[in-house]
């Protein structure tokens, strides 16, 4: 089983942190590879342009892909489904004309030209609105297009904002929002492989922004310290050994959610945890 992700760029880095993260770590994967094996001899990484990836799994080059919303859409695939929103390369592709130019609204482009490396996913837009502007395609620094004349107004991603202003141009309308995906050709998604890359993948974005609570409670307080963990499920409980003055103790593991790990820790120390340990969880498969 393939999967294809990104051989530079942005995107890439990340999507390797998360293989790795998700355990399918990537071996002789050397810069400027093309391929790279993974420890499970049944997946292997296929390096391509984050651009070409939907294409790649579309025509069976790989089985899985993992690259921008906006590539599978530009794309036009008829035959991939998505598996997994990974909730990283946030971004939007907008329609932006100059910020002092007489361009405010999507009507105001009625003959006019637009720039973009984006022309299908463009050209969809003008078609719902009913306005129907040249599309011109480009590969690269869209942004100046405008200031030379080649066109009026442009559909590029943005995040920050600062390339959008630094060329002096403003939102005129909101044409996709995006971020990255796991997605698959559907006469594949069936197999077990691609079940597993998934759970794994997935297990990676579920642990994330979770800790793990480990404490110890008198079995007296136990409830009372139930009572302040918003663990997801209910919390572990289990028995440990009689301490030596015939107290009894038991140890309580939890999930919690980061944000609520300083709250808990108080609330839990105040009903009689002792011993209390925060880890990180590298993956948690509900
Ligand atoms: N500024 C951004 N913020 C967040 N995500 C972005 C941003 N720019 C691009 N992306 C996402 O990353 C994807 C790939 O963009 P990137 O710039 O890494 O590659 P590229 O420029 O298409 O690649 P290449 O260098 O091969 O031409 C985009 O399709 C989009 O999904
Ligand atoms: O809103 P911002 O945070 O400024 O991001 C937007 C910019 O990011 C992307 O370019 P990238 O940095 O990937 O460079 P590239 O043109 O070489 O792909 C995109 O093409 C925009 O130019
Ligand atoms: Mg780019």
């Amino acid at each position: 089983m393939r999967i294809a992700v990104p051989n530079k760029g942005r995107l890439h880095e990340p999507t390797i942190d998360l293989l790795e993260r998700a355990g399918l770590h990537l071996e002789n994967g050397a810069d400027r590879k093309l391929y790279a094996d993974t420890v499970d001899p049944d997946v292997t990484v296929l390096f391509a342009r984050a651009a070409d990836i939907p294409e790649y799994v579309s025509d069976g080059a790989a089985d899985l892909g993992i690259t921008g919303f906006d590539q599978v859409q530009e794309a036009r695939v008829d035959n991939v489904s998505e598996l997994l929103d990974l909730e990283f390369g946030r971004c939007r592709l907008v329609l932006a004309a100059p910020e002092d130019g007489d361009i405010d609204s999507v009507e105001d482009l009625a003959g006019k030209t637009v720039a973009t490396e984006f022309p299908n996913i463009t050209e969809d837009f003008f078609a719902d609105t009913g306005v129907e502007p040249d599309i011109v395609e480009v590969s690269g620094a869209t942004e100046l297009t405008p200031h030379v004349e080649m066109a009026d107004a442009i559909v590029d991603i943005t995040s920050t904002g600062t390339t959008l202003k630094m060329n002096r141009l403003a939102v005129v309308d909101e044409v996709l929002s995006s971020s990255v995906r796991l997605f698959g050709r559907d006469d594949v998604l069936d197999e077990p492989k691609i079940g597993e890359v998934r759970t794994a993948l997935s297990s990676v974005k579920q642990a994330e922004g979770k800790r793990y609570l480990m404490m110890n409670v008198p079995r007296d307080r136990l409830e009372d310290v139930r009572d302040v963990i918003p663990g997801l499920g209910g919390p572990t409980i289990m028995d440990i050994a009689d301490e030596d003055d015939g107290e009894s103790t038991v140890a309580v593991h939890a999930v919690v959610d980061e944000r609520n790990v300083f709250e808990t820790i108080t609330e839990v120390k105040s009903a009689g945890a002792s011993d209390i340990l925060v880890t990180e969880i590298e993956r948690l498969v509900e």
